[in-house]
């Protein structure tokens, strides 16, 4: 299986560092997911890699040979892109066939080729018509028959799911990783939507101005999140950030919640009297008794039943916000005075001022002791 191997790639339009010193080992078979916000340069990167645009300096390596300099179409790579870049004129069969015609392939192996990857993808009955009479979904599907039917050991899917409606996209979210997976390829795909990145990679770079600002296994990146901006964007409801300084206590260090302590276990000195951003899941807060040890008190303001699950805002007695998500149909309270648990544990700290994510001391010390 083949491996991608990104060593310093830098690319620049004009002024603007697109992909700032940008390097990446994805291994044979993987799927790797490029997640970021827009602007971010995942698609820069992605035609970086499909040869369709130049480094201004860097390496690609396919496979572990070095095709920095090799044309798009001798790198063996299949693409599909969030517009679908169908052929107006041709029926989907001939855009779909259109990806092996430089192969020389006879006409009955092509054949074969496009309606074995067209039933897999629910589209055989469709191979007669334009892309005009086809739906975004079909359309979507074509793009991807197109990426997948020469079987290409490197595929490169550009936000494939971004213009098809929710129905499709929850379907293709389930989908197609077991397609990815019997295609045996390695995978590059870009999303912008968390829940997406999560399904589909067996890890995920996280990018940032030209830059991955974390790389890991989509759990991984849920429960050791890099920095304030990363723990945002994976979750929903969006993680609690609340400003806090931390204290020191008799048995460790503290932060203050309507008035009441919550202990932070493996923090130490380092953190007492820093401005800093404690960061709580939603899932993690629990509704608990008046009586119980370390119950904080919150008013209920609203509740917002999702499908599966149950979201609601608490104040603290200094008004601020708390959200908590329980499973739909636990019992909770829909408004008024309540108490929460929440497990310090579980809480994360970040440094205010660089925004990135602190580690408990026993944690840090442990990975030094490891770097050693
Ligand atoms: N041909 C070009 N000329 C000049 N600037 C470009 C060119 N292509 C991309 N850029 C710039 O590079 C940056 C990264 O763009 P890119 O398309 O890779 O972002 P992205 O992360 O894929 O965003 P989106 O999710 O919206 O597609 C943007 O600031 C964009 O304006």
């Amino acid at each position: 299986m083949t491996t991608l191997q990104l060593k310093n790639i830098v690319k620049r339009y004009k002024s603007q560092t697109v992909l700032d010193d940008l390097s990446l080992d994805v291994a044979g078979g993987e799927r790797l997911v490029l997640f970021g916000p827009s602007g971010s340069g995942k698609t820069v990167l992605l035609r970086l890699i499909a040869g369709v645009i130049e480094p201004d300096a860097g390496r690609v390596l396919i496979g572990g040979e070095d095709m920095t300099d090799v044309d798009a179409e001798h790198r063996g790579i299949g693409m599909a892109f969030q517009n679908f870049a169908l052929f107006p004129h041709m029926s989907a069969f001939d855009n779909i066939a259109s990806a092996l015609t430089s192969r020389k392939s006879s006409k009955d192996t092509i054949a074969a080729g496009v309606h074995k990857v067209s039933k897999l993808l629910k589209i055989d009955h469709v191979l007669s018509h334009h892309p005009k009479a086809l739906s975004n979904g079909q359309k979507q599907r074509t793009a991807l028959a197109r990426a997948l039917v020469g079987s290409p050991p490197l595929l490169l899917l550009d936000d494939p799911l971004r213009n098809v409606d929710a129905k499709l996209r929850f379907e293709m979210r389930l989908e197609l990783p077991r397609l990815l997976a019997a295609q045996g390829a390695t995978v590059i795909y870009v999303t912008q939507d968390y829940k997406e990145a999560m399904a589909l990679g067996d890890r995920i770079a996280v990018m940032a101005h030209g830059r991955i600002r974390q790389i890991g296994t989509p759990a991984e990146i849920y429960n050791a999140p890099a920095d304030i901006e990363i723990a945002r964007l994976f979750g929903d409801p969006t993680i609690n950030l609340l400003e806090v300084v931390p204290q020191r206590g008799p048995d460790g260090a503290f932060v203050e919640l309507s008035d009441m302590r919550l202990r932070l276990p493996g923090f130490g000195a380092e953190i007492v009297g820093k401005q800093c951003v404690l960061g709580l899941r939603p899932e993690t807060i629990a509704f608990a008794e008046a009586a119980s040890q370390g119950a904080i008190p919150v008013t209920v303001e609203a509740e917002t039943p999702l499908n599966e699950k149950t979201v609601t805002l608490g104040l603290t007695a200094r008004g601020r916000e708390i959200l908590v998500s329980r499973p739909a149909g636990t019992p909770g309270p829909v408004a008024g005075p309540a108490h929460i648990a929440v497990d310090g544990r579980t809480a994360f700290l970040f440094d205010k001022a660089t925004g990135r994510r602190i580690l408990p001391s026993e944690l840090a010390s442990k990975r030094n002791g490891e770097a050693a």
